[in-house]
């Protein structure tokens, strides 16, 4: 008999990404320890847990922003943590990073903002007189497409709302054509409903265009809603990792209420 198909009904093989007893201390405190999971094509992972938990320092970790004190984390197989040079902008270009406050320019229009997911993939010199050619410029509009915000591709950022504003930032991460997308609570800054968009968009890129992404959320009923699999941290620790339809009120409890 076949072996059952993970939560996101597809075909897992090699993780695209792996934590492999990663550990971060700041000032003998540890923030990580030992953490380690698997992230693949396709599936969005939902990390929760406590303030305080460790969720911020271990995205920087993943994303290559900080480099832990122990353990690494390994991308198709290959440690990122120690890559130098062109093997590390590779690496790097390839992993798309979404915030907690978009990080977009609020002077430059929203197609200005995409097109900064090109910078990695064209001549610094093209990129710092903003010239890019048509074929980055239509991506750019496809990936607003893909949004819902074709429309406002000529708005500034800043006069956007913060939903239209994380949908665009969604898009620049798009432009970039990566592998994997990492949000650092996206959608804190958010009312519910428009929340609950921005997540549907991220778990539709995830199994539309196979991208591994990776969501830091504080809300359990959004990641069960939209996760294919819940990595619960406490206290730097991995307590849960389960799929999202098994982590139940004793998963909640075990991950809120560890000491
Ligand atoms: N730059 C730093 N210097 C000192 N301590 C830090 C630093 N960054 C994080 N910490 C500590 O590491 C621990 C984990 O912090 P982190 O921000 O990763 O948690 P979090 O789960 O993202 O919290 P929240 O949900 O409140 O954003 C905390 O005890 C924090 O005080």
């Amino acid at each position: 008999m076949d072996a059952p198909l993970p939560a996101n009904g597809m075909d897992q093989g090699e993780p695209l990404m792996r934590a492999e007893g990663i550990g971060m201390a700041f000032h003998g405190h540890a923030a990580l320890a030992d953490v380690r999971f698997q992230i693949h094509a396709g599936e969005l992972v939902a990390v929760l847990g406590p303030s305080g938990a460790g969720k911020t320092t271990l995205f920087r970790c993943l994303a290559g922003l900080a480099r832990p004190d122990r353990g690494c984390v390994r991308v198709d197989g290959q440690d990122m943590t120690r890559a130098t040079g062109g093997n590390r902008r590779r690496m790097a270009r390839g992993i798309a990073l979404v915030f907690q406050q978009f990080n977009l320019v609020g002077r430059l229009t929203a197609l200005d903002n995409v097109l900064a997911g090109r910078l990695g993939h064209v001549p610094a010199w093209r990129g710092w007189l903003r010239r890019f050619s048509r074929a980055d410029r239509l991506l750019a509009l496809e990936c607003l497409d893909r949004v819902g915000l074709l429309a406002k591709a000529g708005q500034r950022a800043d006069s956007l709302s913060g939903g239209q504003q994380q949908r665009v930032a969604i898009a620049r991460a798009l432009a970039q054509r990566p592998r994997l997308i990492l949000a650092d609570e996206p959608v804190a800054s958010l009312d519910p409903a428009t929340a609950a968009g921005v997540l549907d968009l991220l778990r539709g890129i995830a199994r539309t265009d196979g991208v591994g992404v990776v969501c830091s959320l504080h809300q359990v009923d959004l990641a069960r809603a939209a996760a294919d699999r819940i990595v619960g941290l406490a206290d730097g620790r991995v307590v849960v990792d389960l799929p999202a339809a098994s982590f139940d009120t004793a998963a909640a409890a075990r991950l809120y209420s560890t000491p």
